[in-house]
Parts: C-alpha cells; structure tokens; sequence
C-alpha cells in the first residue's frame, strides 16, 4: 500500500484523549479558521499512536482537506538512473525515530515521516507549477537548494514550469518573478548568496496566498530559517482554508543552527570551517607579540553552535562565550582573572565569543534600545567591540598589564561563502527530499536529517522553540576540557540548566523535545 497515511494504529484526531492536540497545536482551531466558505479541514495535529509509546507525528496531505484527489505513477519508475535501484522507493509505512538511545523499558517515543520518492504521485508532471523563495539571512548553501529543487523537479519528474520569488515573502506581491530552469540555476551552486535575493519582513499571508493561486502556483517550496517557517506555517493554514490544491514545502536555513529536531542545518558546517580561518588569522597575530590577545566574533544570534564547533576544530582557542552561557568579567572566576593568567603561563591566547553572548551585560553597560529588524527580530548590541573595550580598560588600568588585543568579526564573510562539499551533498538531499514529499501531495512540512534519515516533520515542531547549546551536556563538558577556561556556572545555574535525563544525552547537534513526551504521559 502506498497512501498519505500509515496503516498502522489509531488516527488521533482533535479529540484523542491520546494526545491534546490543542496544546500541540500551533494553529488556531477550525472554528477560528473557518470562515463564511465551509470546507473540509484536517486535524491541526495528526498522530498515529502505536504499540509500547510510539507516537508518529505525521505532515498533512492533500487528501486531508481535498477530496477525491486522483493519483499517477511515479515517472521515477521509468526513469532510467533510479529504476534500476533495487528499493528506491520509500515504504509508506517507514518512519524515522527521534530518540535513538532507548532502554529495555522506555517508550519507543516519537517518528516522523520518513522522506523519499513514493510509488504514485498526486501531480501530473505537466500540470505541476513550481516556485522557489528564500527569506532571511544568508547561508552558504542556499543556491545549491534552488538549483537541486529546480533539476529535482526537472530531471526526475519533467517538471517545466518552475519560478523563482524575487526578494522573499514580499516579492510575492510586490516583485516579478523570474524563470527558473536546469540552464539557469546550472552554475549557481558554486556562488555565495541566493540567486533569488531575500528580505527580512514584509510576510502578509493574503496578499502572498492570493498570488499563488492568481499565478496558478502548485508547489511552493520555502527555504529560510525559523522566522520563515513560521511564514510558510500561515502560508499553508490560509491555502488549507481556501481548500486550494497547492502543496507547501519548508527548507530549513539557518547558519546559527537554531532549528530544532534535525541533525544539524546545511551551510553550518561550511561556517564553522570558514571559521577557522579567523580564528588562525587571530592566534597567528596573538602569538606574534607579547600579551597577544586575539578575539574572534562568529554568528550565533540566541544559539552557540557555530562558536562552540569553531572552538573544539580549532584547539586553539583560550575562551568560548556563547549565548547559553551566563558569564562575567571581575572577580575570581571571572573572565579578567582566566585572560590574566592564562597570559602569565601562556603569554598570548584567543577568545572566540558568539554575536549573541552576554548581552545582558552589554546592554546594562550600554544604553541599549529595543531596536528590532523588519522581521521583529531584536538587533543585538555590538559583544565583540564591548569586550574589547572592556579588556583593554581592565589591563590599562593602573598600568596593570600591557596587552594587545586584536579584534576580527568574519561573521558576514563566513556568511557569504558557497556551501563545502559535504554541504552541497547534504543541501542536494533536502531538495530532492522536499521535491518527493509535494510531488506525493505531502504539505505544511519541513524536511530534515533526524539522526541521519531525512524525515517530513511537521511545522509546528520546527518552529515552536530554538535549538540551543546545553551546557550541562558532555559537548560542553568536551569545549570546557580543551580550552581550560572556567565555567561561570554555579551549582544554583547547573540545577537550573539541567533537564530530564535524556536532555543530557549527546550525539547531536540537536536538543530532544519534551513536549509530546509531556503529553503522552
Ligand atoms: N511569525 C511569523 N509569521 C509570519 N511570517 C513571519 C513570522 N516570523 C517571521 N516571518 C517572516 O519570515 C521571513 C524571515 O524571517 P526572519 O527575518 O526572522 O529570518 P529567519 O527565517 O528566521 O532566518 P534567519 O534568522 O536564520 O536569518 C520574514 O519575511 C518575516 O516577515
Ligand atoms: O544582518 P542581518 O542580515 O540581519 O543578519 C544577521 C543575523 O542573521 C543570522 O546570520 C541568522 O541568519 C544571525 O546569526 C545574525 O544575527
Ligand atoms: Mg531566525
């Protein structure tokens, strides 16, 4: 059997007493939904409960909200490249877990849909109508997903028709679009930015939805961080409520890596390998004269990764401040006390800091306002220009110690970089992943790496809280033993960070979620 749903277990609905959806949900009941035009909804959540604690969390179908949608062979399967492999095409039933570690008696816990090509599609390729958007800031990687969605759809299902939105959410309505084909996007992967240019703000759902169904679009694919998202969440509630036939597709981009529930996000890799070329650039000009500081600033608005990775590559970094970590300067076991030593036995050393750490400390110092992007994003102050500040008025005064400290912020150099290799491999399988799930009529889903497989997780659970660093986990614990420097934490501040047990686990980039677990018990 190859459908939308699996055959297995229970279909929870709005009113499971399994789970409760309301909680779940991110989207507002059908009630508050539904206008005058009655049409068939979904449930907000769909949950297939099974056997000993497993819990898929399904994407919507077409079908759920569409009645009697006629489906078509996959052209996959005359496709000469990928007939020939043996079990190419996805089980309807496989699912991908979220917990991998698991003990002789604990819940099998959550699955998502697992990503790939099915046997019968819900599209006619000729009938298929295509567009791309990219939204937010830059990553390395963002042009290889347009070019692989773009030959995806192409190569493998004849697709033709295929646009690109021109400046993010707002070109939708205030842009022309611009023809995408093999040709065109041929060359782009080997180019930093989009192709497509990007925007922050401007996401105004009825002006964006009446232009996909003006334009006849089908297939929207939304590749942007947890802002855009949120956006192609709206998006798809308001196609839902217009009952339109028209599969929503997320790309998850995030260069902070602060995207839950998948392994990791594309172009993080190529910046934490970008990375250390600054923070080289910063130990060669340490090293080289008495007291060398080197200070390096990396992205990493509310989310560490990037910082943490580009410390533990490169070994030679003294210090890492990142967002999740509450630290201070004066007094012992402050930052002062580690630079001062750490130049008497060492006589140079480097501090790499994230965009986003201390800012509580810089804005008590600073006059901070409450300025914020288009996009409502908060406008962090300056940590790296602060610290410097900071240091050199600490050892200048009362002649207390001769430094030379030299500051570098690489952030927008690392982020305008095209994707590495392995980014390019990983952004390739997110397209191709993507373009299967709309072609087989999933909708409102982000594709994404969960311990590896490629997997169909459903909005909500993308956008409902941030990927973060936990600094009671043994990566931390591995940073703290390769750069020496103090943990700032008390033992009030470990209790605090601490969760359950299985927030202490490690393997991934990614944090588990309780959420669901929460519910089921
Ligand atoms: N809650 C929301 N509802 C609808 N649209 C949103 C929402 N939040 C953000 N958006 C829209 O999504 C787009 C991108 O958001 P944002 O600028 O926050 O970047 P992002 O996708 O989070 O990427 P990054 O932070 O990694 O650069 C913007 O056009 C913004 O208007
Ligand atoms: O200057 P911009 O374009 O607003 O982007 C800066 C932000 O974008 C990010 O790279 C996320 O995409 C953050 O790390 C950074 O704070
Ligand atoms: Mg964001």
């Amino acid at each position: 059997m190859d459908g939308p749903q699996s055959p297995s277990s229970t279909i929870t609905s709005l009113n499971s007493p399994t789970l409760n959806p309301r909680k779940l949900s991110p989207y507002p009941s059908q009630s508050e939904t539904m206008g005058s035009t009655s049409v068939a909804t979904a449930p907000a959540v769909k949950a297939v409960v099974g056997d000993a604690g497993y819990v898929l969390e399904d994407v919507p179908h077409l079908t759920d909200y569409v009645p009697d949608l006629p489906t078509f062979t996959n052209p996959l399967q005359n496709n000469p490249a990928y007939s020939v492999v043996k079990q190419y095409f996805v089980n309807a039933d496989d699912t991908v877990a979220q917990k991998i570690v698991v003990h002789k008696d604990s819940p099998r816990g959550t699955h998502f849909r697992r990503a790939g090509p099915r046997q019968r599609v819900y599209f006619e390729s000729d009938d298929v109508h295509a567009c791309i958007v990219t939204c937010g800031g830059l990553c390395p990687g963002l042009n290889t997903v347009i070019r692989e969605i773009v030959c995806g759809l192409n190569h493998m299902y004849g697709v033709k028709k295929i646009i690109g939105i021109d400046g993010g959410y707002r070109g939708f309505y205030a842009k022309n679009t611009v023809t995408l084909t093999p040709k065109v996007v041929n060359d782009i992967h080997k180019r930093g930015g989009t192709i497509l240019g990007t925007s922050r703000g401007g996401h105004d759902t009825t002006k964006i939805v009446d232009s996909i169904q003006d334009r006849g679009i089908n297939q929207v694919y939304i590749i942007g961080g947890d802002g855009t998202q949120r956006g192609a969440s709206v998006i798809f509630d308001e196609i839902r409520r217009r009952g339109l036939k028209v599969a929503v597709a997320g790309i998850p981009k995030t260069i902070d890596n602060d995207i839950p529930v998948i392994d990791k996000s594309f172009g993080f890799d190529t910046a934490v390998e970008e990375a250390q070329r600054a923070i080289n650039a910063a130990h060669v000009e340490a090293e080289s004269i008495e007291n060398g500081i080197g200070l390096v600033k990396l992205m990493g608005r509310y989310s560490g990764f990037i910082a943490m990775h580009a410390t533990l590559a490169s070994r030679d970094v003294d210090c890492c401040l990142i967002p999740e970590l509450p630290f201070y300067l004066d007094g012992p076991g402050g930052l002062f006390e580690y630079i001062e030593r750490r130049l008497k036995d060492n006589g140079h050393m480097v501090i790499v800091t994230a965009e986003g750490a201390g800012q509580d400390l810089v804005s008590e110092s600073i006059q901070a306002g409450n300025s914020k992007d288009a996009s409502g994003n908060k406008l962090l102050q300056d940590v790296g220009h602060w610290l410097t500040q900071k240091i050199k008025d600490h050892f200048s005064c009362r002649n207390k110690m001769t430094i030379n400290l030299k500051y570098i912020d690489p952030t927008y150099m690392i982020r305008a970089i095209p994707g590495n290799a392995s980014d390019n491999v990983y952004c390739t399988l997110l397209a191709q992943s993507a373009v299967h799930g709309a072609m087989a009529g999933f909708t409102g889903f982000t594709v994404g790496p969960v311990n590896g497989r490629h997997s169909y997780i459903p909005f909500h659970r993308i956008t409902e809280k941030p990927n973060n660093v936990v600094i009671t986990d043994r990566m931390w614990a591995r940073l703290l033993s390769s750069t020496n420097q103090p943990s700032f934490l008390t033992l009030k501040d470990v209790k605090e960070q601490e969760g359950p047990a299985e927030m202490l686990e490690e393997n991934h980039l990614c944090t588990d979620d309780r959420a669901v677990k929460e519910e089921i018990k």
